[in-house]
């Protein structure tokens, strides 16, 4: 039984990853629970638009999930990751909980559970953090559903060194915690990169932060990354806040460099 157990989650982890190329073109639109997004007023749109050009995966909280479900039926439509929690800002205080349980996930048929864990924060939130991941964890060993968790710095840290370490230091927490996948920011190293692909034996994804720079210098980044060992990609508004026409360009490109028909 427990054998059974095992290899449902390790289903589920591979569904997420391209069969031949062992890789992933994840997109999120799950953005929306912080608010208003420029780019993605309508996610049921954008996932009809930029799904069949090459998506291996969405990333969605579970309103979008139940708006969306005929976009995913059938053999060769991409798997669903359920963002599973929220935040807040309020007079500095960060409030951050779980919105979405693995059972959720395992119900409605998705193959994985997102959660962040924002770290350089005053230790109370940090720990509650820890704990509230550590909960995640457990009830989705349960579940048999696998957990992705995102290392983020909530607070700037202006000192590329200093950064370094604090995103080292989380990406090993969120490690330590039981991830199945890393979805890390970029740390601005190359070969930083490449210690945590080899250090950390899970995969990595890259998301991509705010929209920034020129198609070129973002094909540049995600195709060096996949060279560091990185499995892929998890970008959203770096494609859906661009013009319609250049954000099916780079969703095209991204498949392209992520599978490895390009470099
Ligand atoms: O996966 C993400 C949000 O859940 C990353 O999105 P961005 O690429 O917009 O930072």
């Amino acid at each position: 039984m427990l054998g059974v157990e095992r290899m449902s989650k390790a289903i589920r982890l591979s569904r997420l990853f391209n069969g031949q190329t062992g890789n992933t073109v994840l997109l999120p639109v799950d953005h929306g629970i912080l608010g208003e997004v420029q780019g993605l007023e309508d996610p049921i749109e954008v996932l009809e638009r930029l799904i069949p050009l090459g998506v291996d995966g969405v990333l969605m909280n579970n309103g979008i999930r139940l708006r969306s479900e005929s976009l995913f039926y059938g053999r060769l439509a991409p798997s669903r990751i359920l963002s599973s929690d929220t935040f807040y800002l309020e007079e500095g205080a960060m409030h951050h909980d779980l919105i979405a349980m693995p059972e959720t996930a395992l119900q409605a048929g998705c193959d994985c559970v997102k959660v962040l864990l924002f770290w350089n924060r005053p230790g109370s939130e940090n720990m509650h953090n820890i704990r509230m991941i550590s909960e995640l964890v457990k009830e989705a060993e349960r579940c048999q559903i696998p957990v992705m968790i995102e290392p983020l710095l909530y607070d700037p840290v202006p000192d590329a060194k200093t950064k370094i370490k604090a995103l080292t230091d989380a990406t090993r927490i969120a490690y330590e915690l039981g991830a199945d996948i890393l979805k890390v920011v970029h740390p601005g190293e190359h070969e930083v990169l490449k210690q945590w692909v080899g250090k950390f034996k899970v995969p990595l994804v890259m998301l991509g932060g705010g929209l920034n720079g020129g198609v070129d210098d973002l094909i540049r980044l995600v195709d060096q990354a996949v060279k560091a060992g990185v499995r892929g990609v998890a970008i959203g508004r770096n494609v859906w806040q661009r013009p319609k026409e250049e954000s099916e360009r780079v969703m095209r490109m991204f498949t392209e460099v992520v599978h490895g028909r390009i470099s």
